[in-house]
């Protein structure tokens, strides 16, 4: 495996525009990483940031979000960024949801606005310097 962090980049459509510009202030930062991107969201990003290392997987709703979710149960993916939209009903929510339960499951820091993204590239955890050991077991039944 890389010794390159991988971050996925997710934008519904509402939120693209937001993501473009997320991705053009932060392009250096963002070039630190291996990037995944759905399919619609990692075309505008490699437009507006066309130096990204950003593979692009299915659109969202054709099974992008599920890629992405396979990505994390196999230990492939150190964050994500999604921005979602809270105001607008989508035909893959059970894959939106999905996607955020197995981020939850794993413990993979998820940003789900700009300013928790913000936050999230500044963190030491995103490169794999932070500790884990305040990290529950997967699986844990602690509540
Ligand atoms: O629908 C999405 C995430 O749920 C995003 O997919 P696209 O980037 O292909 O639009």
């Amino acid at each position: 495996m890389s010794e390159i962090p991988t971050l996925a980049l997710i934008a519904h459509d509402a939120k693209k525009d937001v993501m473009v510009e997320f991705a053009r202030g932060h392009r250096d930062k963002l070039a630190a990483y291996d990037l995944v991107g759905t399919g619609t969201t990692g075309g505008r990003v490699l437009d507006a940031c066309p130096e990204l290392s950003l593979t692009r997987l299915k659109s969202g709703p054709l099974g992008g979000d599920q890629q992405i979710g396979a990505l994390i149960a196999e230990g492939k993916l150190q964050g994500l960024i999604f921005f979602a939209d809270p105001m607008s009903p989508l035909p893959h929510d059970v894959d939106v949801k999905a996607l955020m339960r197995l981020a939850i499951v794993y413990d993979i820091p998820m940003a789900l606005n700009v300013s928790t993204a913000e936050i999230l590239l500044r963190s030491a955890r995103l490169k794999g310097l932070g500790t884990t050991s305040d990290t529950p077991e997967v699986g844990s039944t602690a509540s």
